[in-house]
């Protein structure tokens, strides 16, 4: 279990996350959400290592990693840019990792996700030779070759549309359960943080809104602001694709009487 502890962090005097407390189950996917500037990166940042945190603890299976540098702690982000090596092919940026390490995974375990995340055909390709789908999924397998205690995505989706969206979403489903792998993910579209967690995490200005599992969340908003700002953007995504069809309904009778 991973608990975040009264944790804050300034930017140069300037508060960007006040008092989190938060508890993350050994499984669980999470997601935080929460508009732009609102300090997902920053709290995540925190939880990889990357950004020491001002005040507070954070705690995994009941050791405090506060201190500890991001090597040693274990966990793995996969960045919105993906950071794949592009002089390599797509299956030697999924091994790379383990060169210096090769007793974390298996030859088995790494065609395993190979498969799991649909790449046999693609092994072979330059990653400017990969759609942006497939280099996400080069980029999930490369991270999770490694096999963190934790998997940190920073905004996996924002790239995608459509049906491939769908797709890498049902994978990181499949996977973060397939292995027991805690899954935090930041994004700032409330339609995926409801459909892909256990739970989702809603911060605003740098405090926590409301922490629960998304039915809490549509059947109880904790305030205002999640009233407001998350479920108002489901309401007119879905005014907005019946309004189409409304109107695609009266094209239609125009055309059938004219
Ligand atoms: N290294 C830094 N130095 C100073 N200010 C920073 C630094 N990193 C982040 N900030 C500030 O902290 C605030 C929160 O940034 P953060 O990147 O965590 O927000 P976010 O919710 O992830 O936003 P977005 O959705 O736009 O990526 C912003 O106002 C940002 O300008």
């Amino acid at each position: 279990m991973l608990q975040l502890k009264n944790i804050s962090k300034s930017y140069d005097g300037v508060t960007i996350l006040k008092n989190i407390n938060l508890e993350i189950e050994k499984g669980e996917i999470v997601s935080i959400l929460g508009p732009s500037g609102s300090g997902k990166t920053t709290l995540l940042n925190l939880i990889l290592g990357l950004v020491d945190v001002d005040e507070g603890n954070i705690i995994y299976n009941g050791k405090d990693l506060t201190n500890v540098p991001m090597e040693e702690r274990g966990f793995n982000i996969v960045f919105q840019d993906y950071a794949l090596f592009p002089h390599l092919n797509a299956y030697k940026n999924i091994t790379y990792g383990l060169k210096n390490k090769p007793d974390i995974s298996t030859k088995e375990e790494v065609d395993d996700l190979i498969r799991l995340l649909g790449l046999e055909e693609h092994l072979n390709k330059k990653i400017d030779q990969l759609s942006g789908g497939q280099k996400q999924r080069v980029a999930l397998a490369r991270t999770m070759v490694m096999k963190p205690k934790i998997l940190l995505l920073d905004e996996p989706l924002s790239a995608l549309d459509g049906v491939i969206k769908e797709s890498i979403k049902d994978r990181i489903k499949t996977i973060a359960k397939e292995y027991h792998l805690t899954t935090i993910i930041v994004t700032h579209d409330p339609e995926e943080a409801l459909t892909l967690s256990d739970r989702v995490l809603i911060i605003n200005e740098g405090t926590i809104s409301q922490y629960g599992k998304p039915e809490e969340i549509i059947n109880a908003p904790a305030n205002n602001f999640v009233q407001e700002f998350i479920l108002r953007q489901l309401e007119i995504k879905k005014n907005n694709i019946f309004s189409l069809f409304r109107k695609e309904q009266n094209n239609n009778i125009i055309w059938q009487v004219g």
